[in-house]
């Protein structure tokens, strides 16, 4: 049977496409800085512009579908996710990056039905790469497929991770602890690209064998999600129960072997779940 979601798949990748080369063309220009939730939570127009450019696209084809995109949840719409269909938008992943013109920075889109992640789509655009995955039928890197690492001994793993955008010293110290206990287990090195989703990316592509975060939202990690699984990797929660794509918290690793080494090694913690907010009623 036909798929009935491609069209909407080779949207998504047409538009991150299009979204890329507008991320591009302003890493190379003006890149203007405002502040959201603390002086380190970054956003620039460019993330505003592009989300919206994103949204429009996709509601002049699929007029009945709804959205959660970062920069329009930050402007005060609801944050669910229903059994419809819903894509799920990261206009810029890795804001710091692009401020900074740190050269790795990802357009993400994420498409769920019944709150299953059907495909996702991530563009590292400095880097020219296209990560696609539909359920069921892999994942690639500009139409190549993924394949996590084989590696299985957590003393020869490499491990992603970001500091995140909260500069509570409590939080920090938390932080910090799990990082020493991940060095300490020991492993290979310690590495983060800046972007949840590109972190995730290079867990599908092998480069990594694991990235762990507390405190990333659902659209830096709902596309990467399925790009992982679907490359053979395995999600999971920080204190290894169950992934929640709302709740904040994430393992992405190659194998459970590996998950549950640092499931051990993680000092888990809470924070309010993206979707805690009920939406406005009008
Ligand atoms: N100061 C900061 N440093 C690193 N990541 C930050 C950050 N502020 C927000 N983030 C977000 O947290 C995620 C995981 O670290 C990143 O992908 C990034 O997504 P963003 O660029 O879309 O905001
Ligand atoms: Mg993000
Ligand atoms: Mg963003």
């Amino acid at each position: 049977m036909a798929d009935p979601w491609q069209n909407a798949m080779d949207h998504a990748v047409a538009v991150a496409r299009k979204a890329g080369e507008v991320v591009c063309d302003a890493l190379r220009g003006d890149r203007a800085v405002m502040t959201k939730s603390s002086v380190v939570d970054l956003v620039t127009q460019t993330d505003q512009k592009v989300e919206q450019l994103i949204i429009q696209s996709v509601k002049e084809k699929f007029p009945t579908h709804r959205f959660i995109g970062e920069e329009s949840v930050a402007a005060g719409e609801p944050c669910v996710l229903s059994d419809s269909p819903t894509w799920i938008i990261d206009p810029i992943d890795g804001t710091t990056n692009f401020v900074h013109a740190f050269p790795f920075v990802a357009i993400s889109i994420g498409f769920a039905i019944n709150k299953q992640v059907e495909f996702g789509v991530v563009f590292s655009c400095v880097e020219d790469k296209m990560f696609t995955a539909r359920r069921g039928k892999g994942a690639f890197c500009n139409g190549e497929p993924l394949q996590v690492s084989r590696q299985e001994a957590v003393e020869q793993a490499m491990v992603a991770t970001e500091f995140g955008s909260d500069r509570d010293a409590d939080v920090v110290d938390k932080i910090f602890q799990s990082l020493r206990n991940i060095l300490c287990l020991p492993v290979h090195g310690v590495r983060g690209a800046g972007s949840a989703a590109i972190n995730m990316c290079l867990v599908a592509s092998g480069c990594v064998e694991a990235y762990y975060e507390i405190g990333i939202h659902v659209w830096d990690v709902a596309a990467a999600s399925l790009i992982v699984s679907e490359a053979g990797g395995v999600l999971m929660d920080v204190d290894g129960g169950d992934v929640d794509l709302m709740s904040r918290r994430i393992i992405a690793a190659n194998s459970k072997t590996i998950t549950e080494r640092l499931v051990k090694a993680i000092v888990p913690f809470s924070l309010p779940r993206d979707d805690a907010t009920p939406p406005k009623k009008s």
